[in-house]
């Protein structure tokens, strides 16, 4: 009898209470985990997309940025998908044909339709900045520009992309933009780190952007800009240098050469055995120099490369004044700077030339960095030519020229000294997308990068899933010990033995 009982008390598992009972706990838990799976689980990636065309006084080049469609307020991360760079110069070289502005860029709008998913092309954005070029044909001649611009904007609204406007970036945008994009792709504005300083070299202008400690915008304004990027304030300081972009700089070189209307120069900054001939309306047709041209001179000069570091860099440090500062502390040109202060990233032409002279090592001392441009300058032409058959003769014949405008900006113009010198990185792209302005000027105009924290989830979403199943496998063991008091009565019911 007794062992009946006990034959029974042991199958109270089988009775029909325990066992609803436990169909019911599984299917709650069942039920539980797939809610919290389904409701948070992330949808599959779609992508958005956004297109901005640099047009910069040399070349235009298109980028096309896509971020995860999913996240709210377009808070995903966004990262460069292609890059296309228009055939022929840039679209202030077009003054005299603008239509032939907006042909130049058709190839790169079609490049960009097979890019961006059809479905997508309607929503995405395209807008088109252009810079220091187009500033000084706007200065020198306003007609024109806006009929390059009239044309450029006829091509871009004929794409079929969500067309936002066509206009010159001011350098003060240019160069906060720039900034932005080197510390966005480094992570460095969602995390709150300290951010790092931006150096960018155009061929008509050059920025320069960091943040600094004793640094509030009062004593220079204008190279004051104020940003609130998640949740956190940002003074920056930012400077463009127009006329100081490499190619304008050279211009300055030459024309720094050719005062007196002279038939031939011996030039420091190409090396020996380099010939050319130059036009004198040429040379001096910008604004940059156009002031200087000498009254008597021929139609043309020969140059001859002489290849002297040490001449060169005299006439490099004649094309920036380094008197008449009214602040307390200038780079140049009277113009306020700051302390210098952390790292900087040097993009543009200051990696294109740096990595071509192989000095992108800034741990290497200010002293050996003039001895291997000495080296570099010196070595004939010819010699050159045969070493580097693959370059463009037009980049080979200035890096002479380039690194030393480059190394004189750095320590004459800015005040780069040995220790913070090595504190600069010589850099093309981080993490996959280009450093330059572009980015920064999308993700401001898409609103990508709230000003306040953006709220995340305690939790990523595997936490999430594995911490809500087990907290319901957890209950249901305690609901079911809480039913222990009924256990041996359920025995006593009468059931299926
Ligand atoms: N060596 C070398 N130079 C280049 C290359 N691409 C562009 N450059 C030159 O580097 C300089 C700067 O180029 P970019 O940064 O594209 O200048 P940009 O945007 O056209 O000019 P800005 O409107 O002043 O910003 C120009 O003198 C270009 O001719 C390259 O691949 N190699
Ligand atoms: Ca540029």
């Amino acid at each position: 009898m007794s062992a009946q009982r006990e034959m029974k008390e042991k199958n109270h598992w089988k009775t029909p209470v325990t066992i609803i009972i436990t169909v019911i706990g599984v299917i709650v838990i069942v039920a539980l985990v797939t809610v919290a799976v389904l409701q948070n689980k992330p949808l599959l990636q779609k992508y958005k997309y956004g297109i901005v065309l640099d047009a910069g006084s040399s070349h235009t080049a298109l980028y096309i940025y896509k971020w995860p469609a999913e996240k709210d307020n377009n808070t995903g991360r966004a990262e460069q998908m292609h890059v296309c760079k228009v055939k022929g110069q840039g679209i202030s070289s077009y003054a005299a044909n603008p239509w032939k502005a907006g042909e130049s860029l058709r190839a790169c709008m079609e490049e960009a339709e097979q890019w961006v998913p059809g479905k997508r092309h309607h929503e995405t954005p395209l807008y088109l900045g252009a810079t220091a070029g187009m500033r000084l044909l706007n200065m020198e001649n306003s007609t024109a520009s806006d009929k390059v611009f009239q044309a450029v904007k006829e091509a871009l609204q004929s794409s079929p992309f969500s067309y936002q406007g066509a206009r010159i970036l001011s350098g003060q945008e240019e160069g906060a933009f720039g900034w932005v994009t080197v510390n966005y792709l480094d992570d460095r504005l969602k995390q709150g780190l300290e951010t790092t300083g931006a150096l960018d070299l155009g061929g008509a202008s050059t920025q320069i952007s960091f943040v600094s400690d004793n640094f509030d915008g009062s004593e220079s304004p204008s190279n004051s800009v104020t940003f609130r990027l998640y949740g956190n304030d940002y003074n920056l300081y930012t400077h463009s240098f127009l006329c100081y972009g490499k190619d304008q700089a050279l211009r300055s070189v030459v024309a720094h050469q050719t005062q007196s209307g002279p038939e031939k120069i011996l030039d420091p900054c190409s090396n020996p055995g380099y010939n050319t001939i130059k036009n004198y309306s040429v040379l001096y047709d910008s604004p940059c120099v156009s002031n200087r041209k000498p009254q008597k001179a021929p139609a043309s000069f020969h140059l001859t490369g002489k290849g002297n570091f040490g001449e060169c860099q005299k006439i490099v440090r004649s094309i920036f004044n380094f008197t008449n500062c009214k602040y307390s502390h200038c780079s140049f040109n009277g113009v306020f700077q700051p302390h210098l202060q952390g790292a900087f990233g040097a993009f543009s032409a200051y990696y294109f030339v740096m990595s071509f002279l192989n000095l992108t090592d800034t741990s290497m001392p200010l002293e050996t960095v003039k001895e291997k441009l000495t080296s570099y300058c010196s070595t004939p032409w010819e010699q050159i030519k045969q070493q580097h058959r693959a370059v463009k003769e037009k980049y080979l014949a200035e890096y002479c020229f380039s690194g030393t405008y480059i190394l004189t900006l750095l320590t004459e113009g800015y005040n780069f000294t040995s220790e913070s010198y090595s504190k600069i990185k010589f850099i093309k792209k981080i993490k996959g997308s280009d450093a330059g302005w572009t980015l920064g000027y999308m993700l401001n105009l898409t609103n990508m990068i709230p000003a306040e924290a953006p709220d995340t989830p305690p939790l990523p979403h595997a936490g999430y899933v594995s911490i809500v199943t087990i907290m319901a496998i957890l209950l249901f063991i305690l609901f079911i010990l809480s039913l222990r008091p009924l256990w041996p009565r359920c025995s006593k019911l009468p059931q299926v033995v």
